[in-house]
């Protein structure tokens, strides 16, 4: 039985009615054990104390295990398989993947796969219809398409593929088309219009799309159709070394462990094997997997070096490589990381693979670095007129420090209030600090609100099971630090607070993204104060562009950053700028050669755009 946010805080509130100890039992009972058997979370503030036996946080709903470490996983991923053929449809390219079987790569082709196809688990099996229950049925009604229709694209490079409308326009084969089916997808975003058939014509590319716009199907429906239909993999022959077709890259193990439920979904029954490693989890079981034969691996980084030093995974036969967050991938922090993956292994050079990019956001000195990475590629912005107003309203409230605890019972009492027949709704609460995120999440608890934590300090089990807690409803509260702030879609998230706003502007845009996606609307309220300062005109630049109101006291801000010459370092944003999604390349000061790749400097699209462009330092497609 699902605990509702409703229940959640009646049981809060019945708490709250008796003495200071009890409550302090209340919190202290997270360390009960919680059903399944695994140890239920417990508040940090509350680890050495010893068991007793309530909860602060409502029950979490028992999980199936996950693919690797055991505890990611909300579907009931064991069960048999069902549904959709891999030889059953009409397609050229199924029949071509179909008669190739035994050949090519693929757990069936692979040492010690054997009859793998029988035992796939059917990754749309879950308990999402169950999840539904707990909340707002009026949250669950699909894509917004109308809330895309006159939708800004713009392409720059040479020979653009014209876009597609529908799903049938593009031959992805029977199999896939079968899963895009299941997955309730009816037809493309304007991210997939463009990106698809851009990648199928194996193009590289460069696409800055909105957060929660459905990038992540924009690169894996071409990966795993040109898996499907290009010449078998190598055969690993007794070796331990797994050779992957294709690697997709993502900045957090969340990510990575998402991108490849959706990617195990979208490959269902089409032969084509993905496999997720990630740090954090035991490496024994992710090598298993590895073992078993792998076409797509989605990986994090570091694991995914120690892998290769392992000489467990070799790059070698790479033929996609997709970054997504990709802008996060090239920052100073993981940059050294990802050129040693992508030049100084053994991965084949730009050019005879073909690599994607994607992101919400493509800072112009992020897009000079990854045009190293990049052949002749493409460079794809979609935008959104009407901006983000539609879907997600921003507030911004002058709060000080001091006063921001309050300020926050006051929005989660609101949001209480406001939800509908005891259904509830997800708030996600960003602060700075890890420490900070543990004392805020106890002091949640501690009055009655059932909330978790993410961040860098917890163990992974822990992330998961909080992330599975919160995607439930069971603590529909989650406080995190930016470690959640991109590309994690979390169905009900109605309202996303930065109790800390972040320093760069491109920040704030991936956290404000978890709610408000696939067409849905949501709200994001931001504390400011004297210490966010440097962020005032860019934030007010970005609101202003998304039709948002801007309080006075911002613009004020703003201006006197503007005077003082503090603009918010790269952050800055052009006044007016319509369309941010801006090609690097088409700056006067891109000398061609310079990214060592030729650019025609044509747009090869426009749909509904126009607009000028503005001088933005960031290309961001909330522009
Ligand atoms: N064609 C489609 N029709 C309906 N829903 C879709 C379609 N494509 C994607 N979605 C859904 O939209 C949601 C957002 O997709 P996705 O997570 O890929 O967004 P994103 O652009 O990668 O966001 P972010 O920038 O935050 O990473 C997902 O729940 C996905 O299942």
């Amino acid at each position: 039985m699902r605990t509702s946010w409703a229940d959640a805080v009646a049981d809060a509130d019945n708490s709250a009615a008796v003495t200071s100890a009890s409550v302090a039992n209340v919190v202290t009972a997270s360390a009960a054990p919680s059903r399944g058997g695994r140890p239920a979370y417990v508040p940090p503030h509350l680890r050495n104390r010893p068991v007793t036996t309530e909860s602060c946080a409502a029950p979490a709903a028992p999980a199936a295990p996950s693919p690797v470490g055991g505890t990611s996983k909300l579907s009931a991923s064991a069960a048999p398989a069902t549904g959709g053929s891999r030889r059953g449809g009409g397609s050229v390219r199924d029949v071509v993947r179909a008669g190739s079987s035994g050949a090519r790569t693929g757990w069936h082709s692979r040492g010690g796969g054997g009859n793998r196809k029988e035992r796939e688990a059917n990754p749309f099996l879950n308990d999402d219809e169950t999840i539904e229950v707990a909340f707002d049925s009026k949250e669950n009604s699909g894509i917004n398409f109308d809330a895309y229709e006159d939708i800004p694209v713009e392409t720059s490079g040479e020979n653009v593929p014209p876009p597609v409308n529908t799903f049938a326009e593009i031959d992805l084969g029977d199999t896939l088309n079968e899963n895009i089916r299941r997955c309730r997808y009816v037809k493309p975003t304007p991210v997939q219009r463009y990106a698809i058939p851009i990648s199928l014509a194996g193009r590289d590319l460069m696409a800055c799309a909105q957060t929660g716009s459905g990038k992540t199907a924009a690169f894996c429906f071409p990966i795993i159709s040109a898996i499907m239909r290009g010449p078998p993999g190598p055969r690993q022959r007794g070796s331990r070394t797994a050779l992957p077709l294709a690697l997709i890259l993502s900045p957090t193990r969340e990510l990575s462990v998402q991108i490849h439920e959706e990617a195990r979904k979208f490959s269902f029954q089409t032969g084509v094997r993905a496999v997720v490693a990630y740090g954090g989890a035991p490496i024994n079981q992710q090598l298993r997997d590895l073992e078993r034969g792998v076409d797509i691996l989605v990986a994090t980084p570091g694991r995914l070096v120690d892998l290769m030093e392992r000489a467990r995974v070799s790059l070698q036969h790479i033929r996609y490589l997709a970054l997504d967050e990709a802008d996060r991938m090239l920052d100073m922090g993981f940059e050294p990381q990802i050129r040693r993956i992508v030049e100084q292994m053994d991965m084949p050079p730009r050019g005879q693979r073909q690599t994607m990019l994607f992101s919400a956001t493509f800072p112009k000195e992020i897009q000079r670095l990854a045009s190293d990475f990049l052949y002749k590629y493409i460079f794809l912005a979609v935008g959104r007129v009407g901006s983000s107003t539609d879907l997600i309203v921003q507030r911004v409230e002058f709060v000080t420090e001091s006063d921001k605890r309050s300020h926050l019972m006051d929005l989660i009492h609101a949001q209480r209030d406001s939800g509908a027949h005891g259904k509830q709704s997800l708030t996600l609460v960003f602060v700075e600090t890890k420490r900070g995120a543990d004392s805020l999440e106890h002091w949640l608890c501690m009055n009655g609100f059932p909330a978790t934590t993410i961040h860098g300090d917890r163990t992974q089990q822990e992330r998961e099971q909080a992330l599975r807690s919160f995607k439930t409803g069971a603590t529909p509260i989650l406080v995190a630090t930016d470690v959640a702030a991109r590309g994690l879609d979390i169905p009900h998230v109605a309202h996303v607070i930065n109790f800390d706003l972040p320093n760069d502007i491109d920040d704030y845009v991936h956290r404000i993204g978890r709610t408000g996606r696939a067409g849905k609307s949501g709200l994001a309220t931001a504390f400011f104060n004297d210490s966010n300062a440097s962020l005032a005109r860019s934030l007010s630049e970005l609101m202003q562009e998304s039709n948002q109101e801007v309080p006075q006291w911002l613009t004020r801000y703003a201006a006197a950053r503007s005077h003082s010459g503090g603009g918010g370092g790269r952050n800055r944003r052009s006044g007016g700028a319509r369309f941010g999604g801006r090609d690097f390349r088409r700056d006067s000061s891109y000398t061609k050669g310079g990214g060592g790749d030729y650019y025609g400097g044509s747009f090869g699209a426009s749909a509904g755009y126009g607009g000028g462009y503005g001088s933005a330092g960031v290309a961001s497609a909330w522009d």
